[in-house]
């Protein structure tokens, strides 16, 4: 019988070499599996020099609820939340000094994934760090502030395992549910760059390396 490739296949691809493969989750809509392998230890480094500078902190919805992640950003703009609403600012309104740059192997990392999804030419200007505790969530929401609709959404899971939620164009589409394992690259744009997505309440698995945390590094052209 004639086997068709369909959307949610698993696919092998040449192109990314070492056995690792890619999950497809939409026409434009990737899980690189294993794609930051190679550069965890510079990425980490990374994480640990960017918050050095931009301290983790608990940010609040506009409602006023405590969000479970805890966040900061590098690059050039950083997504913030507060009673005002959700934005891009320049500087880091905690230190009031501007957001620390893009270290060099998250950019790459970014430009690199996405072009293995097929999105070339993908520059970041915004990289938002969530660190998950056990329990920590993110509940359904789409990437709406970015003023690039045009650029895709580059998704890097570090340490304890996550599984991601991927919708529709509505809330209340059906989500696909998508583990997410340390070193793992989802990348999302074109058709499907403004689909619902989110993260169920993290289970307690420690990491070898990273310990009983995960952290997200969320690459998006913002300005
Ligand atoms: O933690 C994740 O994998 C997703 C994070 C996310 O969707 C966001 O920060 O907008
Ligand atoms: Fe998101």
């Amino acid at each position: 019988m004639a086997q068709t490739r369909g959307l949610f296949d698993d696919e092998a691809d040449e192109t990314l070499g070492g056995g690792r493969g890619r999950q497809r989750l939409g026409e434009h809509a990737w899980v690189l599996r294993g794609f930051a392998l190679p550069d965890i230890e510079a990425l980490l480094a990374g994480v640990k020099a960017v918050l050095l500078a931009a301290p983790l902190r608990q940010m609040h919805t506009p409602g006023g609820l405590p969000m479970s992640v805890s966040t900061s950003n590098c690059g050039r703009l950083g997504w913030v939340s507060d009673r005002a609403g959700y934005r891009y600012v320049a500087r880091d309104p905690l230190t009031g000094r501007d957001w620390p740059a893009l270290p060099a192997a998250f950019e790459r990392l970014a430009r690199e994934a996405a072009a293995a999804a097929g999105f070339d030419g993908f520059v970041p200007d915004a990289c938002l760090i969530n660190r998950y505790m056990p329990g920590a969530r993110m509940s359904l929401h789409q990437d709406r502030n970015e003023r690039d609709m045009g650029a895709p959404i580059v998704s890097v899971s570090l340490g304890m395992p996550a599984i991601f939620l991927f919708g529709g164009h509505a809330r209340a589409d059906r989500a696909t549910r998508i583990p997410l394992l340390h070193g793992d690259v989802a990348v999302w744009g074109g058709v499907d760059r403004l689909r619902f997505h989110g993260i169920l309440p993290l289970k307690a698995v420690p990491h070898p390396r990273v310990g009983e945390r995960r952290f997200n590094l969320t690459f998006r052209r913002a300005g």
